[in-house]
């Protein structure tokens, strides 16, 4: 579903993502991590148009994203570290006005349910999201990408600033889109959260994907020493 092939972006002299071979498969979670600077949001980046590779290639359901942004668009829903909303619009009239870009209308009943769905407090949705907080924000940005139906979920750094309750909320909606079929990439730095929840993890630095693991293999001290071994190893 969300494949990278060879994919290398330079800006200027600087590699920041090299050669990166990936495949993320329908139901599958994978986790990318690694320290600041590493090449996760570059990746993302590249997988939504956002960025043209220097060299290799996107492809999302094996439509080359950058000869085909929109095309390969159609099948992404994407939820960044934080969510930007209208803050004067209550959370359902921000999740119908997101929506409708995509060309598509729902009812106003459908998309109350969607923000129930995504956990949302009934008696927020509508309220104005300048009342939210970051992690009721955050429900609403589910909501938008799951009312799309995309086929892969790409997400940078979604967790980070949530509470632990609400980064577990997000963590069992992340299995739900995974058990819907869809593939979902997550940038993070939580280890924890990404041994928890992903079906595979990849360590990144300085735009190399040095390694892949199953997470159902590792332990979280494991991982996480693993980790700290690639930081302090140079490339
Ligand atoms: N627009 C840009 N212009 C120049 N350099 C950039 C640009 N975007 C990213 N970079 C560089 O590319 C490298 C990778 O950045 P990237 O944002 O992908 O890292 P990251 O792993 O997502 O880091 P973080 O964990 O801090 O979000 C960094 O060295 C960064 O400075």
């Amino acid at each position: 579903m969300l494949q990278a092939i060879a994919l290398t972006r330079k800006f200027g002299r600087h590699t920041a993502l090299d050669a990166l071979d990936l495949l993320v498969n329908r139901g599958e979670i994978f986790c990318l991590l690694g320290p600041n600077g590493a090449g996760k949001t570059t990746t993302i980046n590249c997988f939504l148009g956002f960025l043209s590779p220097s060299s290799g290639t996107a492809l999302v359901n094996g439509i080359p994203v950058f000869r085909q942004p929109q095309e390969a668009r159609r099948h992404i829903a994407y939820i960044p570290e934080t969510v930007t909303l209208y803050p004067y619009l209550s959370g359902v009239e921000n999740l119908s006005f997101f929506h409708s870009l995509t060309g598509e209308q729902l009812s106003s009943d459908h998309y109350i349910a969607l923000l129930l769905d995504a956990g949302l407090q009934e008696q927020a949705i509508h309220r104005p999201v300048q009342t939210y907080s970051k992690g009721m924000r955050q429900k609403v940005g589910i909501a938008i990408a799951t009312a799309k139906n995309a086929g892969a979920l790409l997400l940078d750094e979604p967790t980070s600033g949530l509470d632990p309750k609400a980064s577990n909320e997000f963590s069992i909606l992340l299995r739900r889109f995974s058990q819907e079929g869809r593939a979902v990439l997550m940038a993070t730095h939580d280890i924890y959260r990404a041994k928890e929840v992903a079906t595979r993890i990849g360590i990144m630095k300085e735009g190399n994907l040095l390694t892949i693991m199953d997470a159902a293999t590792t332990d979280h001290y494991t991982l996480e020493n693993l980790y700290l071994e690639y930081m302090e190893t140079s490339i």
